[in-house]
C-alpha cells in the first residue's frame, strides 16, 4: 500500500476500518537489553552466521551416519558368514537381509563349536581375518575422530564472535507478531502460512510456534489473542497433519485460555484484552468475536494525551483515512523551482499536511549515498533508547523496537553533503556548528515500531538534567527524516492528531516542525514510526536546532 509519487500522492488508500491497541500498551514480559528482536544488522548476522551451523550439524549427522554404517557393516559381515554354519550343518545359505537380531556366544561348549566351524571353514576363516584386519580398523579409526568435538570447536568460534539469542529474543520476536497482528488486523490463519495483508510467501509457522505465540499470551493476559493462536495450532495439528506438538496438549492450554478469558470477563476491573462475551469453545464462533476495546471514534487536533492518540496511530498505520475529503482537497504535489539551485532539477514535493507543514519530498538521497551511510552505520547500531523517567536516564524501552547509531556527516567528505543539502532544501540553518545533530541512523527488526512521540528534547520535568551545550543549541525546531529503505508492507511514519500517514520511499524525506513560532512545543508534532508488517525499513534523523534558527524560519518548500 505504498503511495507512488505522481500517481495519487497525497492518497493513502483505505485497507480497513477497524482496528485495536492492544500490544502498544501491553504490559511487557521482556526486559530490553542488546536485543536481536531489535536489530535489522544483528538479524542479518544470525541468518548468515546459521549457515555455518547448518553446515555444522549436517557434516556431523554424516560422519554420525559413516560411523553407524561401518559398524553395522561388521555385525553383518559375522553374522552373515557365521550364523548360517552354526544353525544347521546344510545351513541357508547367505541373503542379502540385514541382520536384526545379533546373535552373540558365550558359553564354552558353543564357543568350542563355533572356533572349530570358523577354522574348518576357509571362506569363513578369510572373512574372520579380513574382519579383524580391515572392518575392524576402520570403525576403531573413525572413533579416534571426535566428531562431538569438531562440532563443539565450530560452535566455540562461532561463540567468540557473536553473543547467541536467547530467552528473552524468542519473546521479543512473539512480541514484535502480536504487534503486527494487532496493528494490521491480520487474520492469524494467513499470516501464520506467511501471507501478509496479501503478499504471500512461502515460509510459514508450525504448530508449535502458535502454540508458544498463544502461551505466552495467556501468560501476558491478553485473553484474545491466545484463544487465537491455541485455536490456530489446535487446527494446524488436527486438520494439516503438523506433528510439531501433539494436539492434545495444545487442547489442554485452548481450555485454560477460555477458562482464564471467561472469568476476566466477570471480574470487577475492565480488562482490555478481552472479548465482549464469554468463549463458547464448542460453538465454533471464531470470526464472530468482538473484542472490548473495539472503537470507531477518531478524533484529530486533540493536544492532550490521550488514549486517541494510540487509536488514532494504529488506525493511520492500518490505512485507515482519518481526515474528511474536504481536508485533504487542497494537499497537492508539485515541482518545487523556487530556488535557483531546483532550475534543472526540480524537487518533487508532497503537502501531507498544510497547517503546520508534513511535506514528503522524494529523490532527495540516491541509491549510491545510501549504501554509504548503511555501510557507515551498520558495525555500530545499538538498541535504541527513549528518554526515561528514571533521573530522565535513557532507557531501552517496548515504546521503540528498533537500533540506532550516530553519524558525524563533517567527518566523511560524501555525508558533508547531507547537512548542507538539508540547509537548501528548508532554509533553515544546518551545518553552522550548534544549529542541527549529527545524522541518527534507525533500523526496525521484527515488528518494530516507535510508538507516538515529540522529537521536543526539553519540559519543564527533566529540564535540570539538561546539559549546558544542548540548552545553548536550543530545542529540536524541525525534524528532516530520510527514508533510506523501502518498506514492503507497513513502517509508515503517522501523525495521530492531524490524521497523516506518509509512505516509507527510498530516497524521499519527510519534513515537519516540532516547535511553533513562538518557541512553544508543537503538541501537534506528535508522531511515531508504523510496525513493519513486512520488509527492512531504515531512517536517517537530521534535527534542526532551535537557537541558530533565531532569524530564519522560512518553510522554503511551503507552494504558498
Ligand atoms: O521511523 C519512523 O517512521 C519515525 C521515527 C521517529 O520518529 C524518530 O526516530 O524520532
Ligand atoms: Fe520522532
Amino acid at each position: 500500500m505504498s503511495v507512488h509519487y505522481g500517481r495519487k500522492c497525497q492518497v493513502w488508500e483505505v485497507q480497513r476500518t477497524t482496528f485495536l491497541v492492544l500490544v502498544y500498551l501491553l504490559p511487557l514480559l521482556t526486559s530490553a537489553t542488546d536485543d536481536y528482536y531489535t536489530s535489522l544488522v544483528g538479524l542479518q548476522k544470525l541468518a548468515r552466521v546459521e549457515q555455518q551451523i547448518v553446515s555444522a550439524i549436517s557434516e556431523y549427522v554424516t560422519n554420525l551416519e559413516r560411523r553407524l554404517q561401518l559398524a553395522k557393516r561388521y555385525l553383518n559381515d559375522y553374522e552373515k558368514s557365521v550364523l548360517p554354519a552354526m544353525s544347521a550343518e546344510e545351513g541357508p545359505s547367505e541373503t542379502e537381509q540385514p541382520v536384526t537380531k545379533l546373535t552373540v556366544y558365550n558359553n564354552e561348549k558353543d564357543l568350542n563349536k563355533l572356533a572349530e566351524k570358523v577354522s574348518s571353514h576357509p571362506l569363513m576363516t578369510y572373512r574372520l581375518i579380513r574382519r579383524y584386519a580391515k572392518e575392524l580398523l576402520d570403525f576403531e579409526k573413525d572413533l579416534r575422530k571426535d566428531h562431538d568435538k569438531q562440532f563443539s570447536r565450530v560452535m566455540e568460534k562461532i561463540r567468540k564472535g557473536l553473543v547467541l539469542p536467547k530467552v528473552n529474543d524468542v519473546n521479543g520476536a512473539i512480541e514484535g507478531l502480536l504487534r503486527i497482528q494487532d496493528a494490521y488486523d491480520v487474520d492469524i490463519a494467513h499470516f501464520s502460512k506467511g501471507s501478509f495483508n496479501g503478499l504471500r510467501t512461502n515460509s510459514g509457522l508450525l504448530a508449535i510456534d502458535c502454540y508458544h505465540v498463544g502461551l505466552y499470551s495467556l501468560k501476558s493476559h491478553v485473553y484474545t489473542r491466545a484463544i487465537e493462536w491455541l485455536e490456530q495450532a489446535y487446527l494446524m495439528t488436527t486438520e494439516d497433519n503438523d506433528t510439531s506438538i501433539d494436539s492434545q496438549t495444545v487442547h489442554e492450554a485452548l481450555q485454560e485460555a477460555v477458562r482464564q478469558h471467561n472469568a476476566a470477563i466477570h471480574q470487577t476491573v475492565r480488562n482490555p484484552y478481552v472479548y465482549r462475551a464469554a468463549v463458547n469453545r464448542n460453538l465454533t464462533d471464531r470470526g464472530s468475536r468482538v473484542r472490548v476495546l473495539a472503537t470507531k471514534q477518531y478524533k484529530l487536533y486533540m493536544k492532550d494525551s490521550s488514549m486517541m492518540d494510540f487509536t488514532n496511530f494504529a488506525a493511520l498505520c492500518n490505512g485507515t483515512h482519518l481526515r474528511v475529503p474536504s481536508a485533504t482537497k487542497d494537499l497537492k504535489c508539485w515541482y518545487e523551482t523556487k530556488s535557483p539551485h531546483f532550475l534543472l532539477d526540480p524537487l518533487k514535493v508532497e503537502m501531507h499536511h498544510r497547517n503546520p507543514p508534513v511535506l514528503q519530498i522524494y529523490e532527495v538521497l540516491p541509491d549510491w549515498m545510501i549504501s554509504r551511510i548503511l555501510a557507515k552505520a551498520s558495525p555500530s547500531m545499538v538498541r535504541s533508547k527513549v528518554q526515561g523517567t528514571l533521573e530522565n536516564k535513557e532507557i531501552a524501552s517496548a515504546v521503540r523496537t528498533s537500533t540506532t547509531t550516530w553519524l558525524p556527516e563533517s567527518e566523511d567528505k560524501i555525508l558533508k553533503r547531507i547537512p548542507q543539502r538539508v540547509e537548501l532544501l528548508t532554509g533553515l540553518k544546518v551545518t553552522e556548528p550548534g544549529s542541527a545533530e549529527d545524522l541518527q541512523i534507525s533500523s526496525y527488526g521484527i515488528g518494530g515500531h516507535y510508538n507516538p512521540h515529540f522529537d521536543t528534547l526539553f519540559d519543564t520535568a527533566t529540564m535540570s538534567s539538561v546539559s549546558k551545550e544542548e540548552v545553548l543549541m536550543g530545542d529540536r525546531i524541525a525534524t528532516f527524516m530520510f527514508y533510506l529503505s523501502d518498506v514492503e508492507r507497513g513502517g509508515g511514519t503517522a501523525f495521530p492528531r492531524l490524521g497523516v500517514v506518509t509512505s516509507p520511499i527510498k530516497g524521499s524525506a519527510i519534513f515537519w516542525y516540532n516547535m511553533m513560532s513562538d518557541g512553544k512545543p508543537d503538541l501537534l508534532s506528535l508522531h511515531g514510526g508504523c510496525p513493519v508488517l513486512y520488509g527492512n525499513k531504515w531512517v536517517a534523523n537530521k534535527w534542526i536546532r532551535s537557537n541558530a534558527q533565531m532569524f530564519t524560519r522560512p518553510c522554503s518548500l511551503d507552494r504558498d
